[in-house]
């Protein structure tokens, strides 16, 4: 592999930051490099674990209370991020039984809320890679401030060429990142990683082979996060053409919902989220959750 040397801004994410595999990957790490939308820093500021992924579960209206109450945007904003919370719960709930002595790897690993909470469960290695020098050191500097620099680290890298030894990874997962990447290279590396009868998980936002093709509304997320939307069909065949066999597979669109029609009404929109609740409601998207064992 070829880097090229670039000081990160703390100098803490790595020494070197490798040259990009390809010109899209270029164009997804700049994407994430400037990325700093109030709909995530706010939601992470509540208890400082950062999310760039979406919320599940029903909305506790007794908590969020009065719309014309003073303070109702701070509790919206709480809420919002619990679900995107509860969201990384579940995932880490199919991750299967995790040692203390266990490495885990988040394929995307973003500004890391997902690795801390890992960390935080199983008391773990936890091993992420990201494109985005700015959210590798945002990340590493959350586990140093939390004091678990030791266990939580996130890297520079390449998904599809991860820094790990073969049957290194106990378990591995992608939350919300497996739309940048071919789905047969991600499973063949994810497959190489992960020791024979460890744990992939994936959350992701797929279209619907019963609806035909992609709908507009996917398009539409796709142009939004410069990503390419893979459909169901291919997760699954994918995973069975690299030895994932597929142990759960959880329709999660039902419970997203209430995440994104609490959010059309807060302050933070970005405004995809009407591609988002009519896709989900027409049928032409499905929020997945895939658990599968590597044999
Ligand atoms: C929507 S964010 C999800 C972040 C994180 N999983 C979370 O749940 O908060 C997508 C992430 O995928 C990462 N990503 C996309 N393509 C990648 C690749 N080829 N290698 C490594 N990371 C990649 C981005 O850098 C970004 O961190
Ligand atoms: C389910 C799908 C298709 C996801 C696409 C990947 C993505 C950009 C996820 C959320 O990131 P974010 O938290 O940075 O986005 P936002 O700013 O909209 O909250
Ligand atoms: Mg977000």
């Amino acid at each position: 592999m070829t880097h090229t040397e670039i000081p990160t801004a703390t100098g803490a994410a790595s020494a070197f930051i490798p040259a990009p595999a390809t010109p899209y990957q270029g164009d997804i790490a700049r994407y994430w490099n400037a990325e700093a939308r109030p709909v995530n820093l706010r939601l992470g500021d509540v208890d400082g674990l950062y999310h760039h992924h979406y919320g599940i579960g029903d909305v506790d209206h007794a908590a969020l209370g009065d719309t014309e109450d003073d303070g109702y945007e701070k509790r919206l904003i709480a809420e919002l991020h619990r679900l995107e919370s509860a969201q990384a719960d579940v995932l880490l709930d199919h991750l299967g039984a995790v040692g203390r002595d266990d490495t885990l790897v988040d394929a995307g690993c973003g500004r890391g809320g997902s690795m801390v909470m890992a960390h935080q469960r199983f008391g773990c290695r936890v091993e992420g890679v990201t494109l985005s020098a700015k959210q590798a050191d945002f990340a590493n500097r959350r586990a140093a401030e939390l004091g678990i620099a030791d266990h939580v680290r996130a890297q520079v890298r390449n998904m599809l060429a991860m820094p790990f030894e073969t049957g290194q990874a106990a378990a591995s997962w992608n939350n919300e990142s497996s739309m940048y990447v071919d789905l047969q290279d991600l499973f063949a590396e994810h497959s190489r990683v992960l020791r024979v009868g460890g744990r992939y998980v994936t959350v992701t936002g797929c279209w619907n082979p019963r609806y035909g093709q992609p709908s507009k509304w996917v398009s539409q997320i796709n142009a939004h996060f410069e990503c390419n939307i893979h459909s169901r069909r291919e997760y699954l065949r994918a995973m069975a053409d690299n030895r994932l066999v597929p142990q759960a597979v959880v329709d999660l669109t039902a419970e997203t919902l209430p995440y994104w029609e609490l959010r059309a009404t807060s302050s933070l929109v970005t405004g995809i989220e009407e591609a988002f609740i009519n896709s989900y409601r027409d049928g032409s998207f499905q929020y997945l959750l895939i658990a599968a064992d590597r044999v």
